[in-house]
């Protein structure tokens, strides 16, 4: 665990097995929140965003009254600029594994950014036909993130529904199959980096756009 401790691990993932969610705070160092965001803003210079897609990459569509985001997916060997990210994300596979007792073998991971005046709707993120999303992870790059700047992910639990600002350096974990959530409009533009922890890696989400 280079990161984090053993300690704060166990206590992260009883919140995600009990709740099916857990909400960490400043999960990334200043250095690597300044990495990931100064790499997501140059990425968004020169275009390399892609209109997002539904489905899975035997049934993909591009459908804007119901996500509006654009995304760049990552790839470990390509952007080496965020390696200490991918090392962080090994950190969370292996937790995951060790204390969460899942057979985790991979993960999938973009940046996303919602223009202003986007949403994406209701949904879980397990495909009809790729079920292999195990936990979701969504960690904010929204400096300055304040109320009325919309934005918020909603978390549908049984009885309840949460609303979970976007604030920078926020992680947001939960179990892909078992949360419905959705992105409320947004007013600004809203970054994250996203991804999906997998039971077996597909290496297709790029496809999906
Ligand atoms: O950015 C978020 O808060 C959630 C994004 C999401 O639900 C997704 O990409 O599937
Ligand atoms: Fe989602």
């Amino acid at each position: 665990m280079n990161f984090y401790s053993v300690e704060k691990w166990i206590d992260w993932v009883d919140q995600l097995s009990l709740n099916d969610y857990v909400v960490i705070d400043n999960f990334l160092s200043p250095e690597l929140y300044q990495a990931v965001r100064g790499f997501l803003l140059q990425k968004l210079e020169v275009d390399e965003f892609k209109r997002a897609g539904l489905g899975s990459a035997f049934n993909n569509q591009k459908d804007t009254s119901i996500r509006g985001d654009f995304t760049y997916w990552l790839d470990k060997d390509r952007d080496t600029l965020l390696t200490p990210a991918f090392d962080l994300i090994e950190e969370i596979k292996f937790a995951l594994n060790r204390y969460c007792f899942l057979s985790l073998t991979g993960y999938e991971f973009h940046l996303a950014c919602y223009p202003a005046g986007t949403f994406y709707k209701r949904h879980v993120d397990q495909f009809q036909d790729r079920s292999n999303r195990m936990i979701s992870v969504i960690i904010y790059l929204n400096e300055g993130w304040k109320q009325g700047d919309g934005g918020e992910l909603k978390i549908y639990k049984e009885d309840e529904e949460l609303l979970i600002d976007p604030i920078a350096g926020r992680c947001v974990m939960f179990k892909s199959a078992d949360v419905p959530h959705e992105v409320m409009k947004t007013n600004v533009g809203r970054y994250s980096l996203t991804g999906w922890m997998l039971y077996q890696p597909s290496g297709v989400g790029y496809i999906l756009g």
